[in-house]
C-alpha cells in the first residue's frame, strides 16, 4: 500500500532517478525496524491520526519561542496526547498498549511532535519504568492506575549537586522512625540538593526519590522512595519541599529539568520502593537478592537509549542521504555538469557507514533487548540472578558506544551538509543537540567503559583460571591456545580479528595492573593508572559485540534474498568501516597485517561504489515520515531551495522591512556619521 502511495508523489527529478531502480523489497525493510508488517501498519494509522490533529501543531516555529512558550507549548501536546491516547476510539481501535506506546513515544512523539525535550518525558520512561520494575504487587496496584491516568505526574530524582556518577556518595537520607512508621527525608547540604531530573521543575506532583536508606544509625545505602512534591489541584509545593527548574540547557529546552530539596519531610514507610528490598514496621531490612536491583531503572533505561540514538541516527542519515541526492556541487570532470554530491567517493563514506551503522545498532539493541527480558523473567520467578553482570556490562558497553557513535555521526551527517546543515531548518543541530546528552545522562560514558572494563577484567582471571564465562565474554576461554593473526578477511574471520585484539589488550593491562600491585601500589591506585587502557579495551570490546550480533542476526534471517542481499553489503560494510577505523589496535596486537589492511581498504571503497545505487532507497526504506524528520533538506520531495526560502520568511526579523533595533541604534549612530 505504502509501495503505491511513494509512486504517485511528487518528489524532485534527482530523487526520482535514485528511486527508479531499486534492488529490494523497501517495505521488507521498514518491518524490520517496526518489528513486523502488524507494526508498521499501527504505526502509519498512528501516524496519519496525529500529523493530522490540529491541536498538535505549533502555533509558530519552536526555535521562535520564548522558554517559557517552550515549555508550555510541550506540556499543553502532552497532556492532549495522553488524554487523547485514553479516550479516543479511533486510537482505541488501532489496539493501544504497550506496543503502541512504545511506537508513539519512540518514532512519533519524541522527535515529531516534542521536537526538543517532552515535558512528560520521564514520567513514562523511568516514573513509570520505576513502578512497574521496582515496585511490590501491592504498590503496583496502588500506584500505577494513578500514574497511567495522570492523576499523578512523576519523574526519576536521582543525581544532586554533588553526585551524579557515584551513586553510594548521595547525600539525600530517608531516615526511618519506627515510631510513626515513616520516613524522613532530608538534603542535609547544599551538594544533595537534587539536580537535573527532567519533568521536576514544575511539571512532576510525585518524583522516585534515590536517598540513603537509614534505620537505627546504620546507612543500608541508595534506596528509591515515591515522595510526594506538590499539592493535588493547586500544585503548590507542599511544605518541606523547594522545587524549581534548572534554567536552559544545550539542547531540549521544552522540557524542565529541576532541583529539590527537602527539609525533613516525612512520608509514609510503604512509600519505600518494595520489590526488592523491604524495610518492616518494626525497622527489620529485608535485604534484595543483589543491592544491585535498586539500579535496574537505570539498565532498562540504558537499553532504550540504544533504541532511542538509533532512531536519531535514522533521522539525520535519511536528511544528509538525500540532501547528497539533490545537491550538485563542483566538477567531476572539468567542463561537465556538477555532479549530485554523493558521487563523491568522501560523500559515500559520511553517509553510507552510518546507514549501515542504523542496522548494527538495532541488531544488538534487540539481542540486549532480550537478555534484559531474560533477567527481568528470572527476577519475577525468583531464580538465579547468574546473568545480571553481563546485562549490566553490556548495557554500559552498548548505552556508551551507540550514544558516542551516533553523536559523531549526526556531526558528520551535519557537517556532510555544508553550510545548510548548521541552518536549524535542516534539524541536524537539534537532531544532535538532543543526542549528545545520551552520552552524559543514565551514566557517564567514560564511568560506563570503566564499568564495563572491570568486567572484562574478572572475566579474563576467570578465564585464566577455566572458570566458567558470561557469553558476551565465551570468546575468552581460547585466549591461551589461539595465535593472534588471522588468516581470513571474511566477516568471521574480522570478528575474531576483534576478538583477539581485546585478548591481547587485555593481557598487557592485566599484566601492568599486577605490576603496579607487585611494586606496592593498592589496587584501586593501580586500577586508576591504567585506566586509559582499561577504556580502550572496553571500546574494543564493545565493537566486537556489535560486529558479531550483526553477522549472527544476518545468519537467522529469512526474508526474501533481494533484503538478504543488500543487509550483507551493510553488513561487511559495518564490519570493513569498524576495522579500518581500529586498524592501529588491530595491527598492534598482531591480529591484521598491513597488506590485510590495504585490501581491506581497496574492498570499502568497491563497496561504497557497489551501495551508492541504493542510498536514496536505503533511507526510504526507514519509512520516516516528513513531520519525524522535520527538515528543508530531508523531506521526502527533496524540494530542499524552497523549502529553506520558505522557512527563512518565518524569520520574526523578516515581518519589517526596517526593524525596530534600526531606529533606535543604527539610525542614530549612521546619521552622526553623515
Ligand atoms: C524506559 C526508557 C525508555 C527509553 C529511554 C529513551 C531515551 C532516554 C531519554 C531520556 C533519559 C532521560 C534522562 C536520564 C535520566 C538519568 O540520567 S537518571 C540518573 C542516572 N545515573 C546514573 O546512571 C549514575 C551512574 N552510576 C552508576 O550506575 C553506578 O554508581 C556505577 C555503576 C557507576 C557504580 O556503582 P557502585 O555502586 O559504586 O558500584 P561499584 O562499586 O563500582 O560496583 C559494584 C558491583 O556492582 C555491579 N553493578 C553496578 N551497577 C550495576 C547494575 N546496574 N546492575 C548490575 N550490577 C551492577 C558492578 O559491576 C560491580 O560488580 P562486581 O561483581 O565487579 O563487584
Ligand atoms: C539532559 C540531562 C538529563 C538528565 N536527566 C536526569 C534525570 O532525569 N534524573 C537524574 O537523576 N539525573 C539526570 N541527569 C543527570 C545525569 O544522570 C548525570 O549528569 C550523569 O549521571 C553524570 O553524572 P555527573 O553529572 O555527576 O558527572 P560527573 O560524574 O561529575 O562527571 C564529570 C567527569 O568526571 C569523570 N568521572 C566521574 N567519576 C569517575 C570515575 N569513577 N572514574 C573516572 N572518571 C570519572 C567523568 O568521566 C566526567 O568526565 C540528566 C543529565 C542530563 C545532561
Amino acid at each position: 500500500m505504502a509501495g503505491k502511495q511513494v509512486q504517485v508523489r511528487f518528489c524532485v527529478p534527482d530523487l526520482q532517478k535514485e528511486r527508479a531502480n531499486c534492488s529490494f523489497n523497501k517495505e521488507e525493510i521498514t518491518n524490520i525496524f517496526d518489528g513486523g508488517e502488524h507494526n508498521t501498519e499501527t504505526r502509519r494509522k498512528l501516524q496519519n491520526i496525529i500529523f493530522s490533529d490540529p491541536n498538535l501543531q505549533d502555533p509558530i516555529p519552536p526555535d521562535y519561542m520564548s522558554h517559557e512558550q517552550r515549555y508550555e507549548n510541550e506540556l499543553r501536546k502532552a497532556v492532549y496526547v495522553m488524554k487523547k491516547f485514553m479516550t479516543d476510539p479511533q486510537l482505541q481501535d488501532i489496539g493501544g498498549g504497550p506496543e503502541a506506546i512504545k511506537w508513539m513515544y519512540n518514532s512519533i512523539l519524541r522527535h515529531a511532535i516534542h521536537k526538543d525535550g517532552n515535558p512528560l518525558m520521564l514520567h513514562f520512561g523511568m516514573f513509570l519504568g520505576a513502578i512497574m520494575g521496582q515496585m511490590s504487587e501491592e504498590q503496583q496496584a496502588e500506584w500505577l492506575p494513578k500514574a497511567m491516568s495522570g492523576e499523578i505526574i512523576g519523574t526519576y530524582t536521582q543525581t544532586e549537586l554533588g553526585h551524579g556518577t557515584f551513586l553510594r556518595g548521595l547525600e539525600t537520607t530517608a531516615t526511618y522512625d519506627p515510631v510513626t512508621d515513616e520516613f524522613i527525608i532530608h538534603s542535609p547540604t547544599i551538594t544533595a540538593t537534587k539536580w537535573w531530573p527532567g519533568g521536576l521543575g514544575k511539571t512532576s506532583s510525585f518524583a522516585v526519590v534515590m536517598a540513603q536508606l537509614h534505620i537505627r544509625g546504620q546507612n543500608y545505602g541508595p534506596h528509591p522512595f515515591v515522595v510526594q512534591l506538590r499539592e493535588h489541584v493547586t500544585h503548590a509545593s507542599r511544605p518541606g519541599i523547594t522545587v524549581g527548574e534548572i534554567g536552559p540547557r544545550l539542547g531540549l529546552n521544552s522540557n524542565d529539568n529541576g532541583f529539590l530539596r527537602f527539609d525533613n519531610v516525612r512520608i509514609p514507610r510503604t512509600n519505600m520502593v518494595m520489590k526488592h528490598s523491604k524495610v518492616l514496621k518494626d525497622g527489620t531490612y529485608v535485604k534484595p537478592k543483589s543491592a544491585k536491583l535498586s539500579y535496574g531503572v537505570m539498565v532498562l533505561t540504558r537499553v532504550g537509549i540504544c533504541y532511542d540514538v538509533c532512531w536519531q541516527l535514522m533521522r539525520a542519515t535519511t536528511i544528509a542521504t538525500r540532501y547528497a541526492a539533490v545537491r550538485h556541487q563542483s566538477e567531476l570532470e572539468v567542463g561537465e555538469a556538477e555532479p549530485q554530491i554523493i558521487e563523491y567517493q568522501t560523500q559515500q563514506y559520511k553517509v553510507l557507514p552510518m546507514i549501515a551503522s542504523v542496522y548494527a545498532i538495532w541488531f544488538a539493541a534487540d539481542t540486549l533487548r532480550h537478555t534484559y527480558m531474560e533477567v527481568q523473567k528470572n527476577i519475577n520467578k525468583g531464580s538465579d540472578l547468574d546473568l545480571l553482570p553481563e546485562l549490566h556490562a553490556s548495557s554500559c558497553a552498548l548505552k556508551a558506544l551507540f550514544s558516542t557513535d551516533v553523536t559523531d555521526g549526526i556531526s558528520v551527517m551535519r557537517l556532510g551538509c555544508g553550510g545548510h546543515g548548521y541552518l536549524a531548518s535542516s534539524n541536524l543541530p537539534r537532531i544532535y543537540t538532543s543526542t549528545t546528552p545520551s552520552q552524559t545522562y543514565e551514566g557517564e560514558n567514560t564511568v560506563l567503559w570503566l564499568q564495563v572494563a572491570r568486567f572484562l577484567i574478572k572475566s579474563f582471571r576467570e578465564a585464566s583460571k577455566g572458570g566458567r564465562l558470561q557469553p558476551s565474554v565465551a570468546y575468552f576461554k581460547n585466549h591461551q591456545t589461539q595465535t593472534r593473526r588471522i588468516t581470513d578477511l571474511s566477516n568471521s574471520g574480522l570478528v575474531s580479528g576483534y576478538e583477539r585484539s581485546v585478548l591481547s589488550m587485555l593481557e598487557a593491562v592485566a599484566k601492568q595492573l599486577q605490576q603496579y600491585s607487585e611494586e606496592g601500589m593498592r589496587y584501586e591506585h593501580a586500577w586508576n593508572a591504567c585506566s586509559v587502557r582499561l577504556v580502550n579495551v572496553a571500546k574494543v570490546h564493545a565493537r566486537y559485540i556489535v560486529c558479531d550480533q550483526f553477522v549472527k542476526a544476518l545468519a537467522k534471517y529469512e526474508g526474501s534474498s533481494g533484503v538478504r542481499q543488500i543487509m550483507d553489503q551493510l553488513c561487511r560494510l559495518y564490519m570493513i568501516y569498524s576495522v579500518t577505523n581500529d586498524q592501529g589496535i588491530l595491527l598492534k596486537s598482531g591480529a591484521l597485517t598491513p597488506d590485510q589492511c590495504n585490501l581491506l581498504e581497496e574492498e570499502l571503497g568497491e563497496l561504497l561504489a557497489a551501495l551508492r545505487p541504493e542510498a536514496v532507497n536505503l533511507v526510504d526504506a526507514f519509512d520516516l515520515h516528513d513531520e519525524v524528520l522535520d527538515s528543508t533538506l530531508g523531506a521526502w520531495d527533496g524540494d530542499v531551495y524552497n523549502r529553506l526560502y520558505n522557512e527563512a520568511m518565518k524569520s520574526p526579523l523578516n515581518k519589517v522591512d526596517v526593524p525596530d533595533a534600526y531606529y533606535k541604534y543604527l539610525q542614530p549612530l549612521m546619521k552622526s556619521n553623515l
